[in-house]
């Protein structure tokens, strides 16, 4: 495999793209996780490759003389509706006098390793700095580890505990199916019950990935470091890898319990997701592409 420079930017914190989207919240994959060490505070280093799907909640936003929000959608129940949001966190972060009548339509499961209050965050925090005309506050990783990356949904590759990024091409887009159990998994506890903290990075280097075949096969030499304790918090994470057997690559997201497998053509994934979704009719099972329009 060449191992080529890639067309990258260094910053210690993203900012949002001038063209995204400002209100779509998209699922966060981390195609790779590695865990390398651990600070003083016990927060954890890690070496990722993240990208994003074009399937993602969506936040709405609407003059108004308070603030207040109104969660919706599939998959609203059990999100928090009330101060604990990170919506309305990221509001008070951004603005603690701001109004406006916030609305999010959840199509993510919550506490499932895709990143799904972190990308709301991101947000509420892209369209309210816009309708407040407010700049950008500069620690939003007090929101969360996750908050900084999802600012600027591109594939990046994300080191520290989650606050520093470079975007990276060299990446196609890759067919998948996101499969989640149900199971919701307290990121904390994954990382409470790894045994070993000093993992070896990614290659300094990523190299041109040109075919979903060719990223599955590098992929599958690197590891998600949280998937063995995250399958000892909740066995049946094993069970979706199992389910995801057919995949060129199946690997588990985040702390989880959400997992992607990667196809090589979408018609494999929806063939893949069809079956999955019949033999396990509880499971939440989506067909997406992560990296769209690479
Ligand atoms: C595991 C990842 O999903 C990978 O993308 C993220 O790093 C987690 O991001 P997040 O959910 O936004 O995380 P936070 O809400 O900041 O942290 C939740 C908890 O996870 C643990 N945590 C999180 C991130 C990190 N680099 N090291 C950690 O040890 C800490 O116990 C922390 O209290
Ligand atoms: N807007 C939100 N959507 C979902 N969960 C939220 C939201 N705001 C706060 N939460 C709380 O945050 C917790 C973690 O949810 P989230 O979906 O961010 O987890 P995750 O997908 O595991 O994130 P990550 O991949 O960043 O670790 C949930 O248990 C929920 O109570």
């Amino acid at each position: 495999m060449p191992c080529l420079p890639r067309r990258a930017r260094h910053r210690s914190m993203l900012r949002p793209m001038a063209d995204a989207d400002p209100g779509f919240a998209p699922a966060k994959v981390n195609l790779t996780l590695h865990v390398t060490g651990r600070r003083a505070d016990g927060y954890h280093l890690l070496d990722s490759l993240v990208v994003f799907a074009d399937l993602g909640d969506r936040l709405t936003v609407a003059a108004d003389e308070a603030l207040s929000l109104r969660v919706t959608g599939p998959m609203a129940a059990g999100v928090p509706t009330g101060a604990d949001n990170l919506v309305l966190r990221a509001a008070r972060l951004l603005d603690p006098e701001g109004a406006a009548r916030i609305t999010l339509d959840k199509h993510l499961p919550a506490a499932a390793g895709i990143g799904g209050g972190s990308s709301d965050a991101a947000a509420a925090l892209r369209l309210l700095s816009r309708h407040w005309k407010r700049p950008m506050p500069d620690r939003v990783e007090a929101l969360g580890a996750d908050v900084p990356m999802c600012l600027d949904p591109r594939a990046q590759r994300v080191g520290g505990i989650g606050e520093r990024s470079m975007i990276v091409g060299g990446l196609p887009e890759l067919p998948a199916v996101l499969v989640n159990p149900g199971a919701p998994v307290a990121t904390p506890a994954v990382f409470a019950r790894m045994t070993r903290r000093d993992n070896a990075p990614m290659p300094p280097e990523l190299p041109v990935l040109a075919t979903p075949g060719a990223a599955a096969e590098w992929l599958a030499a690197q590891r998600n470091d949280l998937e063995g304790p995250a399958c000892a918090v909740a066995p049946v994470i094993r069970d979706v890898l199992d389910a995801l057997g057919d995949a060129r690559l199946a690997r588990m997201s985040g702390s989880g319990a959400t997992c992607f497998g990667l196809y090589d053509r979408p018609d494999d994934a929806r063939a893949a997701a069809d079956r999955i979704a019949q033999t396990e009719p509880g499971w939440w099972v989506r067909v997406v592409t992560l990296n769209p329009s690479a």
